[in-house]
């Protein structure tokens, strides 16, 4: 059993506007996104681009349906920006979750990345790092994984995505085995490594001691397939329903959650399923996500 007081539950606000790909729920207030995450049973949201950036007018909306900010995805460009640039950004950034009581940050790669990019395809594509930019990008996530420990009490954590430099299980591997555990540790995305080809559960028995941040989402394989044979985008499969929530699609979460229950997992896990909302009606697809996780782990 996950321990309920220590295991909490979120949602991400892309399945009600997806930030990019704005015309995807484009008409979906901030209100209603949040209102909806509560009423469907979520206690943790990251953040969207809807989300008000004074601070305390998002802090009321938010305690008022008793919801926390438990992530937010933070954009690195270690590769190709000065580190002192990078760490201007990660400060503020923390500077905020810090404020809003966040313990994680969830740091993704994104220097040549084509996750962003209409019409690159996402697989053969993505760029491959040299030795020297692997040095660079690990010494450099230790660095901002010792400042958000110790400056601000928050937890980096690395995540891997279709179309970064950090995809596939191989480039997973490098690196963590070449960060700091003290400083970087794994934001595990199930949907990203079913997405690669990966084996969502034999990637959480690998690193199931570096997880502190789960994404819990899962894939529609026919989709993927078409993504790859057709050489579409990360995008354009957003489009076409590459991801839904989970229990909906491919992976078998059983084993997962049972993976992470022995290993003692602490903290969020968070639904995060970026689909058409014109298709997939939020509210509905999170109350579905909410009873499956409910049914298969207890919490
Ligand atoms: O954590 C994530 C943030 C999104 O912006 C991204 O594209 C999505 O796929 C994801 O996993
Ligand atoms: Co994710």
């Amino acid at each position: 059993m996950f321990n309920q007081n220590k295991v909490k539950l979120g949602i991400a606000p892309i399945a009600w506007t997806n930030d990019d790909l704005p015309d995807l729920g484009g008409e979906n207030t901030f209100e209603q996104c949040v209102s909806e995450m509560a009423l469907a049973g979520f206690t943790g949201s990251e953040v969207g681009n809807k989300y008000p950036k004074d601070i305390e007018i998002l802090k009321k909306a938010l305690e008022l349906r008793g919801i926390e900010i438990c992530n937010q995805w933070f954009s690195c460009f270690l590769l190709t920006k000065p580190f002192e640039e990078v760490e201007q950004e990660f400060r503020a950034q923390l500077t905020f979750l810090q404020d809003m009581g966040a313990k994680i940050i969830g740091a993704s790669e994104q220097s040549y990345s084509v996750q962003g990019q209409q019409n690159t395809p996402v697989f053969g594509q993505k760029y491959i790092m040299d030795d020297s930019e692997w040095q660079v990008l690990c010494t450099g996530l230790n660095r901002l994984g010792r400042i958000s420990k110790e400056d601000y009490g928050i937890t980096l954590t690395f995540h891997h995505h279709m179309g970064t430099v950090v995809q596939n299980p191989d480039e997973v591997k490098r690196l963590m085995e070449n960060t700091d555990p003290e400083y970087v540790s794994l934001l595990f995305d199930t949907g990203h490594f079913a997405y690669c080809g990966a084996d969502p559960l034999e990637m959480a028995q690998t690193y199931a001691d570096r997880i502190r941040h789960v994404h819990l989402k899962d894939i529609r394989s026919e989709v993927v397939q078409k993504v790859k044979e057709e050489k579409l985008s990360f995008l354009e499969g957003v489009r076409l329903g590459a991801f839904t929530i989970p229990g909906d699609g491919a992976i078998d979460f059983d084993p997962v959650f049972r993976v992470l229950e022995a290993a003692g997992y602490e903290g969020y896990m968070v639904v995060e399923a970026e689909q058409d909302p014109a298709k997939a009606n939020p509210f509905e697809y999170a109350l579905n996500a909410r009873k499956f996780i409910r049914e298969k782990t207890g919490l």
